[in-house]
């Protein structure tokens, strides 16, 4: 079978947002204008196509990253058919590990901002991990219809605080309820969609007189911004002969997808203006699965590889997302880098080292599925009922193995106590939990050894809830959820010398291993490293591993509170050994024992973790909003004025963040919003280390 669609015409783009910025809207008239969903359902009736969890309809915000497939030929039907694949990211902060797995499998990004509130605390996140992933972008202003709407303050927002060209194509005709159509910079128009029919189709017009001006102006940085992109287009400009719309657009795509422009655009997708005209301009500027650097990774035999974007290489994809689905069961979301596979076809995925057969093959739009017979280079799909994969893992041809790069995840912060209600609850429990794991690397299931109780750690409060009412729902498991408890870290503030001497001599073959190390505190996050600086063979090699693993074990299971214990240099340079006694068993022992005393002479600290927050409050609320910080432990660490309000940048410990959402809604009336993110562990002062080590017993 041949392609359908070259790859030149796929564009994979994400869509990305502070909450409430538009993006479900945004997406979903894409797929209206785009001829694919015909409802318009508006999303706080539940009725939006990209919201396909319960969940997500109840709290309006989007969870699940869903990938959907739409065609596209243009406003004036002036491209051949582009295939753009849209992948939804979700723009919660307990979800910026939804975004970075969605960031590393798409190509480009839409941006959208909220024409009121411009750039917001999570809109900086999101751009943030897309810089980390080099991802070319646009922003649409959108909400160019409501009251204080201000594309200019937006494009300013842009480049303060985010730091990047910002470049309009296009302006606004009228803003708030004055908003009548938008100016296209490039071609020199005016371009008006009829309210009739919910903006299907549009008129254009001269640009209006009064401005005109501006037009011009705004043109001359645009054509100025894409005669950077190549010398013949500069000699051109400089030498005053003007680009023709091609040129303008080429300069425009080159310098877009090296990161050097941003294109932006507006409208207001809830009124029915602009987004043909965005989904234009995601032709036009966002890149093509060809245009993007090949992936790159590792054979089996460890050497580097590169897959490029051609149906003629070793097929190879990422499973970028699992889902579960009532009706088919497990949903694996996958990216195609390179090559061409068919429903029936065996893959392997070098992660787990096992082969799965891809039975069936979906494409997604939204909530509606067709099934496909095959995927190539540049497509994303989801295959039903692969048995043993997780996000991250690469499947590749059978006959040609290969690991993608894989995606990093944090460590969760926050855990609590699951308790089933009943003992038919119990069974299914266990079983569900596993599954929501697989489904999300970020969260993770455990069974405290002590209590025997089921802990459930993940990235924040929402996180949390979020999976037990998954449970409940869709697993039709009742559970009791207890207090919600900070992930803290162990670790020494000084260097110490310590010995480890486990001997036993009880009648026949006794136990004998003998150890001297070294232990050193290290830079935040640096982690663990053990170093062998033994000489002349007074500990023999084969036991060595053994000390190492004693030590590692006993840092799982923590000194002072029972948490992992962090960012530790361990040097074993001296010990002893007896030849029949010795064994890996003693060796390791040996060096438990070591690192226990060793952590308790070096001056331990219980470490906790701290997040960047972020708030943004009316005026009359900021005594307050910053009192509450105080009396959180916060510090505040700068505050500047925000369209909505004063910003507050804070840092405060996670442990004090708990019910933040509602303590603030309450304070402000429900006016003030926040956001916020791991920073990083910190020493925890005395009396909270004391209270927690008490607990712990
Ligand atoms: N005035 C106006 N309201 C809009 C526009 N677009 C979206 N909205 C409204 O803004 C609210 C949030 O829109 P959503 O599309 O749910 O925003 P979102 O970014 O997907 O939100 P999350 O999924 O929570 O991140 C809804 O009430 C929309 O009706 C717009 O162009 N103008």
């Amino acid at each position: 079978m041949a392609r359908k669609t070259p790859i030149e015409r796929y564009r994979n783009i994400g869509i990305m947002a502070h909450i409430d910025a538009g993006k479900t809207t945004v997406t979903e008239r894409i797929l209206f204008y785009t001829g694919i969903s015909h409802k318009m359902g508006e999303v706080h009736e539940g009725a939006a196509v990209m919201d396909w969890m319960e969940q997500e309809q109840e709290r309006g915000i989007t969870i699940t990253s869903a990938a959907t497939t739409t065609f596209w030929r243009g406003m004036d039907q002036q491209y051949p058919e582009t295939r753009i694949n849209i992948i939804d990211t979700p723009g919660h902060v307990d979800f910026t590990i939804e975004v970075e797995r969605s960031l590393r499998v798409l190509d480009g990004a839409v941006c959208v901002l909220d024409a009121n509130a411009g750039v917001e605390p999570q809109t900086e996140t999101v751009w943030r991990q897309a810089n980390r992933y080099g991802v070319p972008r646009m922003i649409f202003v959108n909400k160019m219809d409501k009251m204080g709407a201000d594309f200019f303050r937006c494009v300013d927002m842009v480049r303060e605080r985010l730091g990047c060209n910002a470049v309009p194509v296009q302006l606004p005709i009228g803003a708030e309820d004055q908003l009548t159509g938008v100016v296209d910079l490039i071609r020199e128009k005016a371009i008006y969609w009829n309210e009739s029919d919910m903006g299907a189709t549009y008129e254009e017009a001269e640009i209006p007189a009064e401005l005109a001006e501006s037009a011009a102006s705004y043109r001359e940085a645009l054509v100025e911004a894409a005669a950077e992109a190549n010398e013949a287009l500069m000699d051109k400009y400089i030498g005053g002969e003007a680009l023709s719309v091609a040129e303008i657009n080429e300069g425009l795509r080159k310098q877009t997808i090296a990161n050097e422009v941003v294109p932006v655009l507006c409208g207001s997708a809830f009124k029915n203006k602009g987004v043909q005209a965005m989904l234009d301009a995601v032709v036009e500027y966002m890149p093509s699965p060809v245009e993007v650097p090949a992936i790159e990774g590792e054979l089996e035999d460890g050497s580097h590889a590169e897959r490029g974007p051609s149906d003629d290489e070793p097929y190879a994809a990422l499973a970028f997302k699992i889902a579960t689905d009532p009706y088919v069961g497990t949903l694996t979301f996958f990216r195609v880098y390179s090559g061409v596979v068919k429903s029936g076809d065996t893959v392997y995925n070098p992660v787990k080292g096992k082969k799965e057969r891809l039975g069936r093959i979906v494409q997604m739009h939204s909530k509606e599925r067709k099934e496909i017979e095959e995927v190539r280079a540049g497509d994303i799909a989801a295959a039903i009922g692969l048995k043993d994969v997780t996000t991250g893992d690469t499947l590749c041809a059978n006959d040609n193995r290969v690991t993608l790069e894989r995606m990093e995840f944090p460590d969760p912060v926050i855990s609590v106590a699951v308790e089933p209600k009943t003992k038919s609850d119990q069974e299914k429990m266990g079983i569900a939990l596993q599954k929501l794991a697989q489904e999300d690397p970020s969260f993770q299931v455990r069974t405290d050894e002590e209590s025997g109780q089921t802990i459930i750690s993940g990235m924040g409060e929402l996180h949390l809830e979020i999976i037990v009412d998954r449970l409940k729902r869709e697993f039709k498991v009742e559970a009791n959820v207890g207090q919600p408890q900070v992930a803290y870290r162990e670790a020494i503030r000084k260097e110490v010398e310590v010995e480890g001497k486990f001997v036993r001599q009880s009648g026949g073959r006794g136990q004998y291993g003998h150890v001297w190390i070294r232990m050193r505190p290290q830079e935040r996050g640096e982690g663990y490293s053990f170093q062998n600086k033994i000489v002349g063979g007074v500990v023999p090699k084969e036991y060595i591993p053994s000390v190492d693993k004693g030590i590692q074990e006993q840092m799982e299971n923590g000194v002072l509170a029972g948490f992992p214990v962090v960012d530790l240099a361990v040097e074993l340079f001296d010990g002893s050994y007896h030849d029949v006694d010795s064994s890996e068993m003693a060796f390791k022992i040996a060096g438990s024992m070591a690192f226990k005393d060793g952590f308790m002479q070096g001056s331990p600290v219980l470490l906790e973790p701290m997040m960047k927050v972020e708030v943004v409050t009316p005026e009359e609320f900021m005594g307050d909003v910053m009192g509450d910080v105080n009396r959180r432990r916060g510090t505040v660490q700068g505050m500047e004025d925000g369209p909505a309000g004063k910003i507050i940048r804070a840092e405060v410990p996670l442990k004090e963040m708990f019910g933040y959402a509602t303590d603030l809604r309450s304070a402000t009336q429900g006016r003030a919003a926040y956001s916020m993110e791991f920073e990083g562990y910190a020493e925890a002062p005395s009396s909270i280390a004391d209270e927690v080590i008490k607990k712990a017993g």
